[in-house]
C-alpha cells in the first residue's frame, strides 16, 4: 500500500499549481463593489485593533452585536473607500462578504426564534418556582400533588410508596393556564431570575460570535440598554429597534405570537409530549465514546422545546447530584430477583434516573465489561427496569405515567427495551399510548448469541421469531438489535449517509435485508453536540497548565497558546510553525487507526508532529504505544480514557484525522471545526454530511475528505491539507473561520426527533 508515493507527489504538485493559479487569478480580479468592502470593514489594518476593543465590549452584551452587525451588515454597501492592497483582501472580502450575507440570514431567523422563545420563557416561570426538586421530600411518603407540568397541563398523582407492584394512578386532569395573585408575583421575580438568565444565554452562546474583530465598522457605536422597564421587555425593545431594516419582516411575522399576559405555547406547541431516553452510557456521568455525549445532550435540547424529558441510565458508581427516592422494585433475571433502587437528579430542564443495583456497580471505566452472559444479563434487568420507571419514580412529585409517552432506546444494550413494552405491557392491554424509538448509533454490535440464550431475555416463547436471524456469518442466531428493530415504532440513525450505509450490503453487518424492510420508518438526524461542553468559549479543560479559552475572534492567539500548552503537555518541541495533527476515539477496526499507523512511514518523513488518545483493543493499544516509542519526537499521546486529554488536543492541535473505515456520525470532527480545528476524514456516514471538502476555487468548505479507507488515500488528502496549512495561510483561516461559524447545536437536530416522536405517537 505504499507503492502510493509518487501518485501522491503528482497530486500534491496538482494540487499547488492549482492553488497558485487560483489565488494568482485572484489578483487580476476586480470588483468596485467588493473592493470597497475590504478597504475598511474588512481590512487587515487599523480597522481590526479598533475593531478588536469595540467588540470586547460589544460581545459582553451579546444582543448588542446583533444590532451592531445589523448596522455593520447595511454599511457595507455604503463605503467607499479603496483597498491598498486588493490581491490579498479581495479573496477574504468575497468570502467574508458571503459569510455576511449567511450571517445576515441566519440573524433574521434567531431573532425570530429569540422572540419565540421569550415567549415560551415567560409561559414556563411558573414551573421552575413549583415543579422541581421536591421529590427528595415526598418519596418516602404517600403523596397527592398537582403540579403543572412542562406541557402546560395539571398533572394530578396519587403515588403510594410501594414495595409491591402498584400501578400508580396518574392522570392528565385539565389543562388550566392561568396564574392566581400569588403565582403572579412569583412571576415577577422568577420572569427577572429567568429574563437574566435569558441575557447570560445570548451573551455564551457563541451564535452572537461569529463576526470576527476585523468586521466591525469603524463608525459604530455601542447602545446603551435603557434602564426602567424590566430585562425582558429590554430585550423585546432591542430586536423591535432592529425592525426597521428587513429586519421588520421577521419582526413582524414573530409579532403575531405575543401579547402581554398570555401564556404561548411552548416550542414544540402541541407536540408536547412525555419523553424518556433509556441509554447505558450518559456524559458527564458514564462514558466510553459518542452515545454518553448524545445521552447527556440531546434530552436537555427536547427540555428546551418544552417536553418532559427524562434520561434513564445505570447507576455505576456515588454519582453526587443525584439522590435515593426511597423507592425499590424487584426483577427477575435469569430466575433470580434483582433489586433496584432509583436516583434521582433534575439538571438543566432534564430527569435523570439513575438505576442502582448490584449488577451495575463499578462498572464505571468498564460499562461494557465483564463476559456476553453478564452484560446479557445487565441490559436484562435495566431494559425491565427501565420500562416501568415512568409509573415508579415520582420525578418532582409526580411520575411520567404512560400516557403522551415515548422512549427513545439506544444501540443493541437497550434494543429489549421496545420488546418488552409490546410483550409485557401492550399485549396485556397496558401502556396502550406509550411508544418506543429506537436510535442506532452502530449497527456493528447487536447483541449476537447462541439462540438458546433466548430464554435469558424472559419474553413469551412465540417472541423467539424476532430474535431468530440467520446470516452466513453467524448463521443461525439471537440477534437483539434485529428484535429492536422490528418492535420499535420508529427507528431513528445519527446521519443520512449512515440512513442509507445501513441498507447495502457493505454497511449493515448482516442486518441490510432487515433495515430495508423496516427503512418506512428510518430515518437520519445527524446528531449536534453539547455547545457548552465543547466550547472553546467556556472550555472548563483550557483554564489551566498554560492553556486559553478563545473564541473566533481570539481564534488565532487563542489557538497559538492551546498549541504551546498541548505540545508542552505532551513533551513535543514547542513550534507555532510546525503542523499539529490529532486523533482521538475508540481503538477499534472502525476507527481505521491502522490507516494511519501504515501512513506512519511517509508522515514522519514530513515535518509533522502527531497527538494520539485512544483506548480499546489490546492489539491496536500496543500498536500505539509502538509507535510512540518509535517516533518520540514527533508522536506523542496516551492510551486510555481522558476526557481532559481529548478536549485539550481538539483545542490545541491544527488537524483532526479521523479516517474510519464507517461512522455513523462522529462527534469529534464536530468537535474540531467547533475549535477551529481542521477535520481530515474518510467520506463516509456522518462524516460525509458533515466535512464537505475544501474547495480552493469557491474558498469554500470545511476540511478534507478521501472516498475510500485506504492508506494513500489518507496520505495523499493529508498532503494537501498540509501543504495548505503552510503556503496558504489565509485559506487556513478561512477554513477554521467557516468551522466555527457553524451551528452544530442540538436544537435542529432535537425539533427532526420530536417529529419522529409525534410520527410515533400517532402510530397504532
Ligand atoms: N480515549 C478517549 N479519551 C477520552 N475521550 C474519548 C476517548 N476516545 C473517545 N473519546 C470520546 O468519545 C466520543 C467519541 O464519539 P464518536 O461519536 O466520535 O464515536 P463513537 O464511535 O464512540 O460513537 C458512536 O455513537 C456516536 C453517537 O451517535 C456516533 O457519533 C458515532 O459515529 C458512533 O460510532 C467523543 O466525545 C470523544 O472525545
Amino acid at each position: 500500500s505504499m507503492g502510493s508515493a509518487p501518485f501522491l507527489v503528482e497530486a500534491n504538485a496538482d494540487y499547488t499549481l492549482m492553488m497558485r493559479m487560483f489565488h494568482g487569478r485572484s489578483l487580476k480580479l476586480s470588483s468596485p463593489k467588493f473592493g470597497s468592502v475590504s478597504g475598511s470593514s474588512f481590512g487587515h489594518s487599523g480597522a481590526r485593533g479598533r475593531g478588536r476593543g469595540r467588540v470586547n465590549h460589544l460581545c459582553s452584551r451579546g444582543l448588542l452585536c446583533l444590532v451592531e452587525n445589523n448596522k455593520r451588515i447595511r454599511a457595507l454597501g455604503n463605503d467607499s473607500g479603496m483597498s491598498e492592497e486588493p490581491e490579498k483582501t479581495l479573496q477574504g472580502t468575497i468570502e467574508k462578504s458571503k459569510q455576511v450575507l449567511a450571517l445576515q440570514k441566519e440573524l433574521l431567523q434567531q431573532i425570530a426564534e429569540r422572540k419565540k422563545l421569550i415567549n415560551s420563557i415567560n409561559s414556563e416561570i411558573g414551573l421552575e418556582a413549583e415543579g422541581n426538586g421536591i421529590s427528595d421530600e415526598h418519596s418516602n411518603e404517600s403523596l397527592l400533588s398537582t403540579v403543572e407540568n412542562q406541557n402546560g397541563g395539571t398533572v394530578s398523582s396519587n403515588y403510594v410508596r410501594s414495595n409491591e407492584k402498584e400501578i400508580p394512578d396518574v392522570s392528565v386532569l385539565g389543562i388550566d393556564r392561568g396564574f392566581d395573585k400569588a403565582e403572579e408575583d412569583d412571576k415577577s421575580l422568577a420572569e427577572k431570575a429567568s429574563a437574566t438568565q435569558y441575557l447570560d444565554e445570548l451573551l455564551n452562546s457563541n451564535r452572537y460570535e461569529t463576526i470576527a474583530p476585523d468586521t466591525i465598522a469603524p463608525d459604530t457605536v455601542p447602545i446603551e440598554i435603557p434602564s426602567g422597564t424590566g430585562p425582558i421587555n429590554h430585550v423585546i425593545e432591542i430586536l423591535e429597534g432592529m425592525s426597521e431594516s428587513s429586519l421588520s419582516e421577521v419582526a413582524n411575522k414573530t409579532d403575531n405570537v405575543e401579547s402581554e399576559g398570555e401564556k404561548p405555547p411552548p416550542l414544540a406547541g402541541d407536540n408536547v409530549m412525555n419523553v424518556i431516553l433509556a441509554a447505558v452510557e450518559c456524559a458527564p456521568w458514564s462514558k466510553a465514546g459518542g452515545l454518553g455525549d448524545v445521552a447527556g445532550s440531546l434530552p436537555k435540547a427536547l427540555a428546551r422545546r418544552g417536553h418532559r424529558v427524562m434520561v434513564v441510565a445505570p447507576r455505576y458508581s456515588n454519582y453526587a447530584e443525584a439522590q435515593e427516592i426511597g423507592v425499590r422494585k424487584q426483577y427477575k433475571v435469569d430466575g433470580q430477583d434483582m433489586e433496584v433502587t432509583y436516583y434521582h437528579a433534575f439538571i438543566d430542564g432534564v430527569d435523570f434516573v439513575f438505576l442502582d443495583s448490584p449488577n451495575f456497580r463499578n462498572l464505571q471505566n468498564n460499562v461494557y465489561g465483564g463476559n456476553r452472559m453478564d452484560i446479557l444479563k445487565r441490559m436484562v434487568l435495566f431494559c425491565k427496569a427501565a420500562a416501568e420507571v415512568p409509573w415508579h419514580v415520582p420525578c418532582g412529585g409526580v411520575c411520567y405515567g404512560d400516557g403522551n409517552l415515548a422512549f427513545i432506546a439506544n444501540d443493541w444494550h437497550t434494543a429489549l427495551l421496545p420488546v418488552y413494552l409490546k410483550a409485557y405491557y401492550r399485549d396485556n392491554g397496558l401502556m396502550k399510548f406509550t411508544r418506543s424509538v429506537f436510535v442506532i448509533h452502530n449497527i456493528a454490535h447487536q447483541g449476537r448469541g447462541p439462540l438458546d440464550e433466548f430464554r435469558y431475555t424472559d419474553l413469551p416463547e412465540h417472541y423467539i421469531d424476532l430474535f431468530k436471524f440467520y446470516d452466513p456469518v453467524g448463521g443461525e442466531h439471537m440477534n437483539i438489535f434485529a428484535a429492536g428493530i422490528k418492535a420499535a415504532d420508529r427507528i431513528v440513525t445519527v446521519s443520512h449517509g449512515y440512513a442509507w450505509e445501513i441498507k447495502t450490503s457493505e454497511g449493515g453487518w448482516g442486518l441490510h435485508g432487515i433495515m430495508n424492510e423496516n427503512d418506512w420508518k428510518l430515518r437520519g438526524i445527524v446528531n449536534g453536540i453539547d455547545t457548552k461542553d465543547w466550547n472553546p468559549k467556556f472550555d472548563v479543560h483550557l483554564t489551566s497548565n498554560g492553556y486559553t479559552n478563545y473564541s473566533i475572534e481570539t481564534l488565532q492567539s487563542g489557538k497559538r497558546q492551546c498549541k504551546a500548552a498541548l505540545q508542552r503537555e505532551l513533551g513535543l518541541p514547542v513550534r507555532e510553525d510546525v503542523p499539529l495533527l490529532g486523533f482521538i476515539g475508540r481503538l477499534d477496526h472502525q476507527k481505521g487507526i491502522d490507516l494511519i499507523a501504515e501512513a506512519i512511514p511517509w508522515l514522519m518523513g514530513q515535518d509533522v508532529q502527531l497527538a494520539m488518545l485512544g483506548t480499546g483493543r489490546p492489539d491496536l493499544e500496543d500498536m500505539v504505544k509502538e509507535l510512540m516509542a518509535q517516533h518520540g519526537d514527533k508522536i506523542k499521546g496516551w492510551v486510555g480514557f481522558s476526557v481532559k486529554m481529548a478536549h485539550r488536543i481538539t483545542a490545541g492541535a491544527d488537524i483532526l484525522l479521523m479516517p474510519s473505515r464507517f461512522e455513523p456520525c462522529g462527534l469529534n470532527q464536530l468537535y474540531a471545526m467547533n475549535y477551529g480545528t481542521i477535520p481530515v476524514v474518510h467520506a463516509v456516514g456522518g462524516l460525509r454530511d458533515t466535512v464537505t471538502p475544501f474547495n480552493p476555487f469557491e474558498e469554500s468548505g470545511l476540511g478534507w475528505t478521501f472516498d475510500s479507507a485506504e492508506t494513500n488515500k489518507l496520505i495523499n488528502s493529508l498532503g494537501n491539507c498540509l501543504m495548505t496549512f503552510r503556503q496558504f495561510k489565509h485559506s487556513w483561516e478561512g477554513l477554521q473561520r467557516r468551522g466555527m461559524m457553524q451551528d452544530l447545536s442540538w436544537d435542529k437536530a432535537a425539533e427532526q426527533y420530536e417529529e419522529v416522536l409525534v410520527a410515533a405517537k400517532y402510530q397504532w
